[in-house]
């Protein structure tokens, strides 16, 4: 029987077809599967590129592309298209073993062939070369092969450059691009050697053994073990993240083991999420292999022995979500307990009270800060007690005046005097007694409280510890999940990107006794966005270097998109209504071009604009919903807030506007407290980071009278 393997792009082009065509093409897989390749009619096509290249009939219409070695009996399923589109393909692709790393690759052959001489012209009509001053042996030793030297020698520009983007094998183009930005060869070997699966390159490359190079490149290529995987895989075709990791993802997830806490960092859809879910289930993986190898089997289901943990319950709801896409063997499953941070604490001090604790209610709370600041005869606001209570004493859990007095206030702005620190502290009391009588308290009370709590236990809940949007999470959270796993090996698994920052907390893991020296990695691949919205949204954050939960200055060196498309649209309006009416039609336009409305999503930076927005869009018979209904196929509308965790083909970002973004209320006056105001102001530049991030195919961005200043570096 021969062996087939499945590239992700044939995944992503099943996707795609109409559930009877796919059933044709499951059946055309099984008959393919079941026949030796003699026994199969496998096309061969007439001036093909690559003479190992063959196509298989699905149906009247469709037809699938085969790599088919000129020995051994691997196959590998490389798309399916439209019976002219399938021909096209297999005609023009070439498939090599690149030298350097040993992965596979594709050309556009035909392409490359047709637009070499246009190129030719170009660089005899230029006075300069872009890779003149790159020596032919460091483009060799980067992988380029000798097919493709001599028109990298032809290349003048890097716009002549990008548009090879989707005709040069992608290993190739991105030590090109490396190259041109700059980089040393040093620099771009590091990033391409990102690919290499095992983290060293191969000793010897064999330019005709496939089947090794397909084992090479797990994230393009997967060699299935039979009708089973093969089935389980085509069940879920959307999420090809299920199967293809990214070398560098994969040697994070299946990491034997970390001798304590790991930190993975990268830009926004990095796939940081789904290296985390990975390791969740690697990490459940070994638990199973080792209860069974130790004969511990008992009857009921396994206690989990993995928390995975993020910020808010919607992002928790997501990654349980997800976790059932990616295994549903109960067994695996029984071992992973997601919940959200404030849940955990609750739960663990219900436990401890033998009651549930009552959370207190926003509003009700921020009656008592301002009744507090009022007392303090306006020398104080109530936001800034609440913050000074957040962030220095909570953070710092500060239980005396005295400790208060000699703290270090990390992260604010305005000195305080000890005759003032001694009114914040009886004012920050003033609340805190008052919650204590309504027997009320805040989440970050109870995270504070649990985390007190596990310390004193002699045993932990969790084996391991698995964070996701780290970033967000408060010092008291932190002692929280710290108190939740004992100290040792494998024991906190973290994913954070300090440039999406949309909370107020700034953490040094270091100083709450979570040390990563040495175990911390970064992604540098944008699996969402195009390249064109990743570099616009990235201009966004100019000047922006946020400090990393290690302590360290945080970049988005590298960071990248392999996937091409159109440039944001921003526009301005002279009014709200015609800025909705101009909303309306673009969405009706997406619509039109065949977008689901649940691939759709609207975001505005506060509550009022995302009702307006939603009454507008629905008179204009627009389906609407809210960002958590993601069972109803409607445009989603929601805060920017509310976009953390999702991601949309389609995404607007409304009312970007001078007045509107940053928000007023959410920013420190500079002359309160600088720094305060400093941080806001990053913060909110982040919110609209994150907003535009979570477009895959396209970004409109509109704004009434004078756009946000966050505009002004783009
Ligand atoms: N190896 C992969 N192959 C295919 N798709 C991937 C891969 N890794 C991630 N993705 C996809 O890329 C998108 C972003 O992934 P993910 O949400 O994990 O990124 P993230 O770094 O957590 O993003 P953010 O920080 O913006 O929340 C998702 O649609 C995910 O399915």
């Amino acid at each position: 029987m021969p062996k087939l393997g499945i590239a992700k792009d044939f995944l992503a082009d099943y996707a795609k077809l109409q559930k009877p065509i796919q059933k044709a093409v499951d059946a055309a897989i099984e008959k393919f599967a079941e026949h030796t390749h003699a026994g199969l009619h496998l096309e061969k096509l007439a001036n093909a590129k690559d003479s190992r290249i063959r196509t298989i009939r699905v149906n009247q219409f469709y037809r699938g592309v085969v790599l088919a070695p000129d020995s051994g009996d691997e196959f590998l399923l490389l798309t399916v298209l439209p019976h002219d589109d399938a021909n096209a393909y297999a005609v023009s692709r070439r498939f090599t073993v690149n030298q350097a790393l040993g992965v596979l690759e594709v050309r556009n052959q035909q392409a490359l062939d047709g637009i070499e001489p246009a190129l030719r012209q170009a660089a005899k009509e230029s006075p300069t070369l872009l890779f003149a001053k790159v020596k032919d042996a460091d483009l060799v030793r980067l992988g380029i092969d000798a097919d493709i030297l001599p028109l990298v020698r032809l290349l003048t520009t890097e716009a002549h450059l990008e548009a090879l983007a989707n005709l040069l094998p992608t290993p190739q183009y991105d030590a090109l691009t490396g190259l041109a930005a700059g980089m040393s060869p040093e620099q771009v070997w590091d990033e391409v050697s990102a690919y290499l699966p095992t983290g060293t390159p191969p000793e010897e490359v064999d330019a005709d053994d496939l089947a090794a190079a397909v084992a090479r490149t797990p994230d393009r290529f997967v060699l299935v073990s039979g009708p089973e995987e093969l089935a389980q895989i085509l069940a879920h075709p959307f999420d090809a993240w299920r199967v293809f990791l990214h070398p560098a993802q994969r040697e994070i997830a299946h990491r034997p083991s970390y001798a304590g806490p790991a930190l993975v960092t990268g830009g926004a859809g990095t796939g940081k999420t789904v290296t985390a879910l990975h390791r969740a289930v690697f990490l459940a993986r070994r638990a199973e292999a080792g209860a069974l190898a130790a004969d511990d089997r008992n009857d009921g289901p396994a206690a989990p022995s993995i928390l995975l943990t993020t910020f808010t319950r919607n992002l928790a709801d997501a990654l349980d979500r997800q976790l059932g896409t990616l295994t549903d063997d109960p067994s695996t499953r029984e071992r992973v307990e997601v919940l959200n941070v404030d849940r955990l604490a609750y739960r663990v001090v219900a436990e401890a009270l033998g009651r549930q604790p009552n959370v207190v209610d926003q509003r009700e709370l921020r009656q008592l800060w301002d009744t507090a600041a009022k007392a303090t005869g306006g020398a104080f606001t109530g936001v800034f007690l609440e913050r000074e209570w957040e962030h220095v004493i909570l953070a710092q859990r500060l239980r005396q005046p005295a400790e208060y007095l000699a703290a270090r206030r990390h992260g604010r702005g305005s000195p305080l005097r000890a005759e003032q620190r001694q009114q914040v502290w009886e004012a920050i009391r003033q609340v805190t007694d008052s919650l204590r009588q309504r027997d009320q308290h805040t989440h970050l009370q109870l995270a504070d409280q649990a985390a007190r709590l596990l310390a004193e236990r002699t045993t932990r809940p969790y084996r391991h510890v698995i964070v996701d949007e780290g970033q967000d999470l408060h010092p008291a959270q932190w002692r929280l999940l710290r108190a939740a796993v004992a100290v040792g090996p494998d024991d906190l698994f973290i994913v954070a990107d300090p440039h999406q920052r949309i909370y107020d907390n700034h953490v040094s893991l270091g100083s709450l006794g979570v040390g990563i020296r040495g175990r911390s990695r970064k992604l540098t691949i944008n699996y969402r966005t195009t390249q064109e919205i990743l570099a616009w949204s990235v201009r966004l954050l100019t000047g922006l270097t946020p400090t990393g939960l290690d302590d360290q200055p945080d970049s988005l060196t590298g960071y990248r998109s392999p996937i091409h498309g159109r440039r944001p649209i921003v526009r301005s309006h002279s009014d709200r209504d015609t800025e909705y009416g101009q909303l309306a039609d673009q969405i009706s336009r997406w619509l039109d071009g065949g977008v689901e409305p649940h691939a759709i999503g609207v975001a505005a930076r506060n509550g009022h604009l995302v009702r307006a927005i939603r009454d507008k869009l629905g008179a204009a018979g627009i389906p609407v919903s809210s960002t958590t209904a993601s069972k109803t196929n409607a445009v989603r509308v929601g805060t920017m807030h509310a976009m953390k965790g999702l991601e949309f083909r389609c995404l607007a970002a409304v009312g970007v506007d001078a007045s509107t973004v940053p928000a007023k209320a959410a920013v420190t006056a500079a002359s309160e407290d600088p720094i305060a105001h400093q941080h806001d102001l990053q913060r909110e530049r982040c919110l609209l980071f994150v907003a535009c991030t979570r477009a895959r195919d396209s970004l409109y961005v509109s704004y009434v009278g004078h756009p946000s200043p966050f505009l002004a570096t783009i």
